[in-house]
């Protein structure tokens, strides 16, 4: 048996107000905000575990002049002991740090998902036709990544440059302020000539980069394409288009390494001639007395040097990291300020559903108000529906089918007209506690990964395993479900990958009957099934649309001869309605229709 998943603990979600991807900055303020407290322990036990850092030249030099001018032993132990001490502080302090930081960053990019899932949940279908998933994906998995590795790289890396930064100053400023501004001018130059070295290299590993991702989606489209391949024979060439991209791949690697090296050394040796630069001018400023500098003085000043310019370079190296966060910042809100929403609130809730559905003179046209590609798809549409009765819809492809059954479910509101259900204006009520009295069997079934019983029961609770059985019994599935290894506990892969068309269509059937809708929206699937099959199918259904209100959309006219009601649709309006003796009598569209089909 598979394990239910615990609920998560998810920080609430952050006020939709608060967001404003225009202004990340502001943003990521206002988002870390109720965190300030702990913030401000994270930063205060970074400083005080970072300090060995900056002290660390410093009691070099005390402890070299000890040395050197003979002063007396106790102080060499004092600055040992103090080292000693803010060494072994290091890992309480760090601890805490880490917990502290973790915790708000792990927060930010957990409260940022969640968010992104919810307003997915919220925003309209309309919007989700428009918008591919992988671009949601990514941005409910990179972006979120990217801010949360901003957030930490900024922390981790930009506090400890900062802060050895500051120290350091501080430390030179006090010892040897004659040489302040010199550490102000040379520092900050020499961090940018390394950083321009570098520069090339950041330029060409994006590149690399690309390659790879290009790489990464050829591998993909070899993939999904291996049953076409294989059946073509056409291997050889498949792998060609492979082998030019990793050819390319191989040899900008290979420019990106002997590169590394070049600029990498370049960097290298710059950083450490002006280290020795800053060693020999300061000995030299000792050696002949122009300025109190002390031994130790000189040691601590060359260490810092390196220090310091590293801290600058570090700073500097933040840029893409922090321009990449912000990015993402602004990616994320372009989903959380969407507002094309289906907008549910303060309507009425309903509890009851008796069955009866009227479209009163409905039209619809998708695209935007006034945009001059706007196309109509339902064209003052007028039909009825009684609790029990059946209306089938027909119709060329394109006829506008599927948008009546969207305007049904609620995805889409009419641009004219109204629906009404049981009397009532769809527009007043609450749709999510409409949807609750309706199932949809869609043209392809959707599975996912989960067992049998997850599947039929998807988001009802307390279904007993004898209602899954009778459901699946009822939709003609229960023999191949128990002829499963394990049963009703079996785990369908995700889509359904490992059942048949025919199956998971019985699946998809078993699960409207188990939630015992009101109202049925039937999108019969195109694909053919054999005999066996289609029959197992039509007789399943015919038990599950009894005494509901049922919508189908039927592409084989031979499936709903017994409609109480066969509407025939042409360029998005109504062309003629009736019962299937009436319309063949009638001798129009849908007679015309069904001798073609024969
Ligand atoms: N999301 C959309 N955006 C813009 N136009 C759309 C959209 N969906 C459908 N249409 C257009 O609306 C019209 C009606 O489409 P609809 O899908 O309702 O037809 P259908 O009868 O269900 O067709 P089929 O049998 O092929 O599914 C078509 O002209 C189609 O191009």
């Amino acid at each position: 048996m598979r394990q239910k998943q615990p609920t998560p603990r998810v920080a609430s979600l952050p006020a939709d107000h608060v967001y404003s991807g225009q202004n990340p900055v502001r943003t990521l303020g206002r988002l870390l905000s109720p965190e300030l407290p702990r913030l401000t322990v994270a930063v205060v036990t970074f400083v005080a575990k970072h300090s060995p850092i900056w002290l660390l030249p410093l009691i070099t030099a005390v402890i070299l002049d000890v040395v050197v001018e003979h002063r007396p032993v106790s102080e060499l132990w004092t600055a040992t002991a103090v080292l000693l001490a803010i060494l072994l502080l290091n890992f309480p302090l760090h601890l805490v740090y880490v917990r502290c930081m973790g915790t708000i960053v792990r927060g930010l990019g957990t409260m940022l998902r969640s968010a992104l899932c919810a307003r997915m949940q919220q925003l309209s279908i309309g919007y989700h036709s428009r918008t591919s998933a992988s671009v949601l994906q990514a941005k409910v998995i990179r972006d979120a990544e990217a801010v949360e590795q901003m957030l930490m790289q900024c922390a981790d890396l930009g506090l400890a440059a900062v802060v050895t930064l500051v120290g350091g100053l501080v430390v030179i400023g006090l010892r040897v302020p004659s040489f302040l501004p010199v550490f102000l001018i040379v520092v900050p130059a020499a961090g940018l000539l390394v950083m321009r070295l570098r520069g090339r290299l950041r330029d060409q590993n994006e590149l690399f980069r690309r390659r790879v991702e290009q790489l990464s989606s050829r591998v993909g489209e070899m993939t999904s394409l291996i049953p076409i391949t294989r059946a073509h024979g056409l291997e050889h060439a498949a792998l060609g288009r492979v082998n030019a991209t990793l050819d390319e791949v191989r040899s900008e690697g290979i420019r990106l390494d002997l590169l590394n090296g070049r600029f990498g050394s370049l960097a290298w040796i710059v950083l450490n001639t002006l280290g020795l630069l800053c060693l020999t001018g300061s000995a030299l400023v000792a050696y002949h007395g122009w300025l109190p500098v002390t031994a130790g003085d000189v040691v601590m000043l060359s260490g810092f040097f390196t220090i310091l310019t590293g801290s600058v370079t570090t700073l500097l190296s933040l840029a893409p990291v922090l321009s990449k966060g912000l990015e993402s910042v602004r990616s994320i809100g372009e989903v959380l300020q969407e507002p094309d929403l289906e907008r549910n609130t303060g309507k009425e809730q309903i509890s009851s559903v008796e069955g009866r559905i009227d479209f009163e003179n409905v039209s619809f046209a998708y695209g935007e108000p006034g945009a001059a590609d706007r196309e109509v798809a339902v064209d003052r549409v007028s039909l009825s529906a009684r609790r029990g009765e059946t209306v089938a819809l027909v119709g060329a492809s394109g006829a506008g089918k599927s948008t009546v059954l969207n305007l049904l479910i609620g995805f889409i509101r009419p641009t004219s007209g109204r629906i009404l259900l049981d009397g009532t204006d769809m527009a007043r009520l609450d749709l999510r506690s409409y949807r609750r009295f309706v199932s949809v069997v869609p043209q392809e079934s959707i599975l996912f990964e989960g067992t049998i019983e997850e599947n039929v029961t998807y988001g009802l609770r307390d279904v007993g395993k004898d209602a899954v059985r009778q459901a699946l019994q009822d939709a003609n599935a229960l023999e191949f479900v128990d002829s499963l290894p394990h049963g009703v506990d079996t785990v369908v892969g995700e889509r359904g990958a490992r059942l048949s068309g025919g199956q998971k269509q019985r699946l998809a059937i078993a699960r409207a009957l188990v939630r015992d809708p009101r109202v049925l929206v039937l999108d019969e699937a195109t694909s053919a099934l054999d005999n066996h099959s289609e029959a197992l199918i039509q007789q399943a259904l015919s038990r599950l649309v009894r005494g509901r209100t049922v919508f189908v959309v039927a592409h084989r006219l031979s499936t709903i001869q017994d409609a109480d009601r066969i509407v025939v649709m042409d360029h998005g309006r109504i062309a003629e309605m009736g019962t299937h003796d009436e319309l063949i009598d009638r001798g129009g569209l849908y007679a015309r229709m069904h001798t073609a089909k024969r």
